[in-house]
């Protein structure tokens, strides 16, 4: 799960009945506490129906012959997609979005607009009944204004929106694209089996079945996007097999495509993928590849260097949130706290956190923190923060720049040479930026 998932805990299914009716008859007691049928269609409905009202005020109205979203999986890629957005965009811009394949719910414009005010899409099918549902609910809360639907039936190309209008301009695609390329090949999937022979847990046959499967519907959307490039910052898609991830990265890497990411969502038993790529040179920060899994190391991007990942930055929020980012993950161990490479010449430095607090109490807890680790690398310690109160530690290095406050630290024993060219090569940014 995605760590801003508000799902990351068992549902309070009692509690979620008490608060939304209709869940109530679907809901019994098992000795491991209550619980509701998932073999059951109704019951996941009324599920979904009961999470996207009362945590997001979300009214949906579902066909019963369409695909039920469960919510955590869809919020999992609507927050990878925030945070791919945070990397090129300030807080309060006008982001766009495509939704490819928005289904019957419109689940990804609609949480996607409730968590973020600014943020507008276009919304594309072609499926009539699903694009009537689609219209149906972004109308019912209130999005009509920042939700498009658009029926793309007639069309061959997948990115029409971006074919139409070759000067609009979009942060994002995403896509749940239709994951099978035959009813054989959906009757044997995993999910299929789970749901055992009687229940009905898949959605209309072109929701599921695409010619060619998932990775043909996604690979045509890179071959349409080596023409639309910057038009769009970053195409992503998601995946429901794993087996499907080499495939896509090995095309990028066919065209030279290595700015890319891949995650894994965990939900339940059920795992999903996406890939995002960009013709840009914003990178995204190693976090947000989230995966463990042994068996995709190998089709990982190249690591991205605290230089890459700065070099396009042109904000100073951007950039303080850049650094708090790297900061956070090097201290949740997110990522390994190494950031090797540099295409800019200047060689491998690693970075390690330390939160920068100047209460007293702080202080006196800081103390009592085990020293440091000592490494044999070049060694930088990095803080920064907005306009603190109270000074520095001291034998600290310390530049103020506008409301960006940052600090640096030389570690004795790490090369002086290596942390006073990447102190200046982040001073000359801030400076460039004021
Ligand atoms: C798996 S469903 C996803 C529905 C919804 N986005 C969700 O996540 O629950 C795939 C959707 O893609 C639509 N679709 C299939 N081919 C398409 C195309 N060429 N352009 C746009 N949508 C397409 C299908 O009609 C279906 O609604």
């Amino acid at each position: 799960m995605h760590p801003r998932n508000v799902y990351n805990h068992p549902p309070d299914f009692l509690g979620l009945a008490r608060r939304y009716p209709p869940l109530r008859s679907h809901v019994f007691l098992t000795h491991t506490g209550p619980t509701i049928d998932f073999k059951s269609q109704v019951a996941q409905r009324r599920l979904t129906e009961a999470l996207l009202h009362l945590d997001f005020n979300i009214n949906l109205t579902l066909p019963d012959n369409r695909l039920c979203p469960p919510v955590p999986n869809r919020l999992n890629y609507v927050l990878w997609i925030q945070d791919i957005v945070k990397v090129s965009a300030s807080s309060g811009d006008i982001v766009r979005g495509i939704d490819i394949g928005t289904g019957a719910s419109a689940i990804y414009p609609l949480l996607a607009c409730r968590l973020e005010p600014t943020w507008y899409f276009v919304a594309t099918d072609i499926d009539r009944e699903s694009l009537m549902f689609a219209h149906q609910n972004v109308e019912r809360n209130d999005l009509s204004d920042r939700v498009c639907v658009v029926d793309v039936s007639s069309s061959t190309s997948i990115l029409r929106s971006l074919e139409e209008d070759p000067a609009a301009l979009f942060h994002f695609t995403m896509c749940n694209p239709p994951f099978y390329s035959s009813a054989e090949e959906l009757t044997q999937s995993a999910e299929a089996k789970q749901c055992g022979p009687n229940a009905v847990c898949t959605g209309g046959e072109n929701e599921m079945i695409t010619l060619g499967g998932e990775v043909s519907f996604v690979s045509q959307i890179f071959t349409e996007s080596l023409h639309h490039r910057m038009q769009c910052r970053w195409y992503t898609s998601m995946l429901g097999k794993m087996s499907s991830l080499p495939k896509i990265v090995d095309l990028l890497r066919e065209h030279k495509i290595d700015n890319y990411a891949i995650t894994e969502f965990v939900q339940g038993q059920t795992r999903r993928w996406a890939i995002a790529w960009s013709f840009g040179t914003h990178r995204l920060p190693d976090s947000m590849n989230r995966i463990a899994n042994p068996a995709l190391q190998g089709i990982m991007p190249s690591r991205t260097t605290l230089y890459q990942q700065i070099a396009n930055i042109q904000s100073l929020e951007l950039l303080y949130n850049t650094l708090r980012q790297v900061l956070a993950d090097i201290k949740n161990a997110s990522v390994k706290p190494e950031l090797t490479g540099s295409d800019t010449g200047i060689p491998s430095i690693l970075v390690q956190a330390m939160e920068v607090t100047w209460s007293r109490s702080a202080r006196r807890k800081k103390a009592t923190q085990p020293p440091l680790q000592t490494m044999s690398h070049q060694y930088l310690i990095l803080q920064c923060r907005v306009n603190c109160a109270g000074g520095p530690p001291p034998g600290s290095e310390k530049q103020r720049a506008g409301g960006l406050y940052l600090e640096y630290q030389w570690v004795d024993g790490s090369d002086r040479g290596v942390f006073e060219s990447f102190v200046s090569h982040v001073n000359r940014k801030v400076t460039t930026m004021q």
